[in-house]
């Protein structure tokens, strides 16, 4: 079994606290991705798991065995790094075979690992290479061999993909997913700076900040539920926009009195005590859409960024506050300069008082989240269903 369970775990450097209190289940079998900014934590939080960083506080259990002192070497997890580590005088198969032969298994033993683990990473040709003979990506399948061959329980990688150019990139997390898919009973545990490699990668994504977790859950159930205004922020990109304003009407359809002038209906129920109350509306910029009718957002657009399947429109770019962002399919030509009328569903938007979202207040359990297939087809947004 491949479970690990953290508890209260903490690690400081002298007086310098840099992680704290993280509880954290991790089931057999899953894909968990860390992620948060630069400096959270996350290396320091993988390398204590693989025994390469001393744990100062709680415990790691993997397996139901407590793991604290137990050296690296027999944790029963292999980690892959992103600066590959490889031998360069060792040819690809001796890379791989490396740790087998001090561990004292039979050449037969060996060779069959690493026959296997070349044609799983598709390195059958380049076996008898040196490192250097071969591309960033083919480096990289080579670290992943090498600890596909001890056949860890737990894998570990640390920003894997980061060295390679974009192309590679993609090319290495499909494999990577295939990885996984031929493995279901493995666990892993992959730190990362790249969004799309979190989303996709991901069963769960545990969002590191300020040295404790700032939620753990499904990409999507992130995406469409964050807790506090930094994971709404942190998750999609660009991020969130914020607009300040205040509770004008309650009920299950919130009204707020932008401070910006509009008016947003927000589909995310509040009580007669909240009327008054300071409130971000929080808005992504794919779910904002032109209107000719009522507007909960004007403005001259001062920017426009034209990728193609869509089209950037940056809002107060000149101004103190931080830019409204709109992000609108297709391809919207002469719009710079432009005034423009922008509203969004009540079902699409978000509601923060004092950073926290109004829907998981008052520690009250929302129902599950229910991805939005599950959802019934005639509501729009139906992630923020409160059935
Ligand atoms: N040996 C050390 N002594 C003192 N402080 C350290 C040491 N190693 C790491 N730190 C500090 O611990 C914090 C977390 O570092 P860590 O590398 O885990 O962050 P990270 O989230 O992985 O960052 P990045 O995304 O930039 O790679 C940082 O503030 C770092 O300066």
């Amino acid at each position: 079994m491949a479970d690990l369970k953290l508890t209260n775990v903490a690690k400081s450097y002298g007086d310098v606290d840099v992680l704290r209190n993280i509880d954290l289940d991790i089931a057999s079998g899953e894909f968990i991705v860390f992620v948060g900014p630069s400096g959270c934590g996350k290396s320091t939080l993988l390398r204590m798991i693989a025994g390469l960083e001393r744990i100062t506080g709680g415990t790691l259990d993997i397996g139901g065995q407590r793991m604290n002192d137990i050296p690296p070497s027999q944790r029963g997890i292999a980690m892959v790094f992103q600066s590959y580590a490889l031998y360069p005088h060792m040819t690809v198969r001796d890379n791989m075979a490396f740790a087998l032969k001090i561990a004292g298994q039979s050449k037969e033993q060996i060779r069959e690992a690493t026959d296997r683990a070349g044609k799983m990473l598709q390195l059958t040709p380049y076996l008898d290479r040196l490192p250097k003979a071969l591309s960033g990506g083919q480096r990289q399948r080579v670290a992943i061999g090498r600890a596909i061959v001890r056949d860890p329980q737990v894998y570990l990688f640390d920003e894997p993909l980061s060295n390679l150019d974009a192309a590679l990139r993609v090319a290495t997390r499909i494999e990577i997913a295939q990885l996984k898919a031929s493995m279901p009973d493995r666990t892993m545990i992959y730190v990362t700076h790249d969004q799309t490699e979190a989303m996709t990668l991901a069963d769960r994504i545990v969002v590191l900040a300020g040295g404790g977790i700032a939620q753990v859950g499904a990409p999507l159930e992130l995406y469409e539920r964050p807790m506090t205004e930094f994971v709404a922020q942190f998750i999609g990109s660009p991020a969130m926009n914020l607009l300040p304003g205040r509770v004008s009407a309650t009920g299950d359809l919130t009204t707020v009195t932008l401070d910006g002038g509009g008016v947003a209906h927000v589909a995310i129920p509040t009580r007669a005590g909240d009327e008054g109350i300071r409130v971000n509306v929080g808005i992504r910029p794919e779910d904002m859409r032109e209107t000719e009718g009522e507007a909960l957002f004007e403005g001259k657009v001062d920017l426009t960024e034209a990728l193609g399947e869509v089209t950037l429109l940056y809002f107060g770019t000149q101004g103190q506050q931080v830019p409204v962002i709109a992000k609108l399919p297709g391809i919207h030509p002469g719009l710079s300069g432009r005034s423009v009328r922008l509203t969004a569903d009540p079902g699409a938007m978000h509601l923060f008082h004092e950073g926290r979202s109004l829907l998981y207040r008052d520690g009250v359990a929302l129902p599950p989240y229910a991805p939005r297939a599950a959802a019934a087809p005639d509501h729009a947004g139906g992630a923020f269903s409160q059935a």
